[in-house]
């Protein structure tokens, strides 16, 4: 299987290294704008193969999309980060126009590819990528609620006091520090319902906590973060190249399902060797409902601002 990381900053070369570290495929291209960074940071992993003993091959590549022909996946991370203080959604006017011409040269060379958004205002790069690609709806899918569920199981973990692994949960809705959903109510400890262990109060601050779990970062380190969105990007791929049919909240267009149409929105999906293969409607309660028609009307709104844009 090979697979192509366009972007070799912070996010990307971190996907690139998980995919290479853990084996999960047999070749990644990693693809920069800048000259250099790409062939610097793939001959460091290669490096580090050798004492790691992947066998994973590395290919660099400065801007030259025929060194990703028929790609089987393609995970788009190139574009600007924010800053301390930021929205993702200030990042739209930048990342547009990059993810735009990106998704058309990267179609070119792998017309059946599988395509990963990753770049920023996350929902409406997802929904820009279906209107250029050409490619069919199951082929592309937005990663936003894997790394945003890690959060959330990250975040109950440490209210539990146990271990992440025993944890389940979910994030759906828009990958936004306002318009994502943790779902409480269907959290568990090892499949009981954490409303069992946790109070109200304390499930209102995990889930607080959760939502603006990408802006808590950025303030510390001073740019996003790179470590949970690289594994949180890799997994997506895992699931994908190994037909592992998981569900992951991902960034999907939606047909009526949760009620929405003409939008691209996280919501669980099973994803395998055919991109996301199934939306799982799952009933929502009438405050998550309202919840996710609030997040859907942001995301719209946000969408919107592609027309006003020259791209
Ligand atoms: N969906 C999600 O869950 C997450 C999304 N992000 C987003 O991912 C994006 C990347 O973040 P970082 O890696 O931290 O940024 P970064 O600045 O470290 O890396 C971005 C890379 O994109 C490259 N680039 C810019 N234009 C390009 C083009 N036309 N072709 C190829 N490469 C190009 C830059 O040279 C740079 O190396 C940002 O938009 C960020 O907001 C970050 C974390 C999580
Ligand atoms: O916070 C950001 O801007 C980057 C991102 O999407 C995340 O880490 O969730």
């Amino acid at each position: 299987m090979k697979v192509t990381v366009i972007g070799a900053g912070n996010v990307g070369a971190t996907t690139a290294d998980v995919l290479s570290y853990r084996q999960i495929v047999d070749e990644v291209v990693l693809l920069d704008i800048k000259e250099g960074l790409s062939e610097g940071k793939s001959l460091d992993m290669l490096q580090a193969t050798t004492l790691t003993g992947s066998l994973t091959r590395l290919i660099s590549s400065t801007n030259d999309y025929s060194l990703t022909a028929n790609s089987d996946v393609v995970v788009i991370t190139s574009g600007v980060p924010r800053k301390p203080g930021m929205t993702r959604e200030e990042l739209i006017g930048v990342n547009a126009g990059i993810v735009k011409s990106v998704v058309e040269q990267i179609v070119k060379y792998s017309p059946n590819t599988i395509l990963v958004i990753v770049s920023n205002p996350m929902d409406t790069m997802t929904y820009l990528a279906h209107k250029v690609a050409g490619l069919p709806p199951n082929r592309i899918i937005g990663m936003g609620g894997a790394l945003d569920s890690a959060r959330f199981v990250t975040y109950l973990s440490k209210a539990l006091n146990c271990s992440p692994a025993d944890v389940q949960g979910m994030v759906i809705g828009g990958h936004g520090d306002t318009t994502m959903i943790p779902l409480t109510r269907l959290a568990s400890y090892r499949g009981v319902p954490v409303t069992q262990f946790l109070s109200a109060e304390t499930l209102k601050q995990v889930a607080a906590d959760t939502m603006v779990g990408g802006a808590t970062l950025t303030k510390l380190i001073g740019t996003s973060a790179w470590y949970a969105p690289g594994a949180a990007s890799a997994a997506v791929v895992e699931s994908i190249v190994r037909d592992q049919k998981r569900i992951i909240p991902s960034c999907v267009p939606l047909n009526g399902e949760y009620g929405q149409k003409d939008i691209c929105l996280g919501v669980p999906v099973i994803i395998g060797k055919n991109g996301w293969e199934k939306i799982i409607d799952i009933q929502l309660n009438s405050e998550e409902q309202e919840l996710f028609n609030k997040s859907a009307e942001a995301v719209r709104n946000m969408n919107n601002v592609l027309a006003t844009l020259n791209l």
